[in-house]
């Protein structure tokens, strides 16, 4: 491993074809990052502007071949992952516990936790930060594991207002994890299908923030979400509305001429706090939240989704952001590592 030289020059990326990790000894002058992502994460990702920056960094991406055991490949510094399914985290499980001296980002349990969506917000229900800057919560929420016959009589009973933003249990990245929909009236709850979360929907002006966090940086960008539901829209309309994936649809709305209340960023000590519990919480380096403002509330935020290794290339000046954590965890490791020695 070498350490920052921040030479930050941006040139053409070799990739692994062209360079063998043999050839340029890389386990001596190098950070090696194993990743194991999907070609699309690839895609958005591991764009040839963070190759090539990382590579003048000191930092070599290799791609881990699943059909081959992970031991046998490398040696990794750090390993990148987002991948699914109970096969991949054993392997992930039994690697962190044979090479501890591998960073895994994240570790594969943490990220569990974010795959069910009354877990993903317990830890920010119980954090109860309320503070000078703001006050961050989550919209009150109920969980239909089964039977939805009994939802109407459930949201009675919980005392839930419409309208409500009706969830799946499971975030696990599938397109049926993000089929949402939007209910305007008890009954038509009946029609939709468990196991689901049932979310006050929160009136934010249409906007929503998208704070990304790359261990301790923080990012936030502004995106279009749904538009406020009036009162008179609520007693005009019944039924259930299902929509897709909005967030992802969704325009950038950092340049667009918005209302300055609705615009206004949360204040950064607020989200430096958010982010700084949440990293201890979650025990994870990678992720990000979705954070609205009540409408006319100035300093009333919820958080209502939290997702790993989210879509970082859309995140701006994330190669430089990216690069920096990866080495920050690399001298981490090699100052530890030093320390131990005579
Ligand atoms: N409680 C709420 N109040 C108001 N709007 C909401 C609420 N929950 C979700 N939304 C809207 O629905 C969108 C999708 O919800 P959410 O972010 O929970 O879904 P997701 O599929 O996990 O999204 P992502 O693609 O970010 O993972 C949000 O971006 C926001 O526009
Ligand atoms: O790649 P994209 O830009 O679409 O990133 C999205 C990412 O998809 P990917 O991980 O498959 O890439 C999603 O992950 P899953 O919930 O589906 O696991 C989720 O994290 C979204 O919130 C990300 O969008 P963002 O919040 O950053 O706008
Ligand atoms: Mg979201
Ligand atoms: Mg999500």
């Amino acid at each position: 491993m070498r350490l920052n030289d921040d030479n930050d020059e941006e040139e053409g990326p070799k990739t692994m074809s062209q360079c063998s990790i043999g050839h340029l000894q890389p386990e001596k002058s190098f950070v090696i990052v194993g990743y194991a992502l999907t070609s699309k994460k690839v895609e958005s990702f591991l764009k040839p502007k963070l190759e090539g920056l990382a590579r003048n960094k000191g930092i070599l991406f290799v791609a881990i071949d699943q059909n081959r055991p992970l031991s046998d490949q490398g040696p990794f510094d750090i390993v990148l992952h987002k991948l699914t399914g109970k096969e991949w985290r054993q392997i992930l499980e039994e690697y962190r516990r044979t090479h501890p001296e591998v960073t895994v980002l994240d570790p594969p349990d943490a990220i569990q936790h974010l795959h069910n969506r009354q877990s993903m917000l317990q830890c920010v229900a119980d954090m109860n930060l309320s503070e000078t800057y703001g006050k961050v919560g989550v919209p009150r929420q109920l969980v239909i594991k089964r039977d939805s016959s009994s939802i109407p009589d459930a949201v009675t009973k919980a005392g839930l207002i419409l309208p409500l933003v009706a969830k799946p249990l499971v975030a696990d990245g599938s397109a049926k994890s993000h089929e949402l929909s939007l209910a305007y009236d008890e009954y038509s709850l009946q029609k939709l299908e468990p196991p689901l979360v049932l979310q006050e929907f929160v009136n934010h002006g249409g906007v929503l923030f998208k704070v990304y966090i790359v261990g301790e940086a923080i990012k936030v960008v502004r995106r279009f979400s749904l538009p406020d539901v009036t009162k008179r829209e609520l007693s005009k309309n019944a039924g259930v509305f299902r929509f897709p994936r909005v967030s992802c649809a969704a325009a950038s709305a950092d340049d667009a001429d918005l209302d300055p209340s609705v615009a206004e960023l949360p204040p950064r000590p607020l989200l430096e706090r958010l982010a700084k519990e949440l990293r201890r919480r979650l025990g994870l380096r990678l992720f990000n939240l979705d954070i609205i403002r009540e409408h006319g509330r100035r300093d009333h935020f919820y958080v209502i989704d939290i997702n790993y290794f989210p879509g970082y290339g859309k995140m701006p000046g994330y190669e430089h952001i990216f690069t920096d954590f990866l080495l920050s965890l690399a001298q981490s490791r090699y100052k530890k590592v030093n320390s131990w020695k005579p």
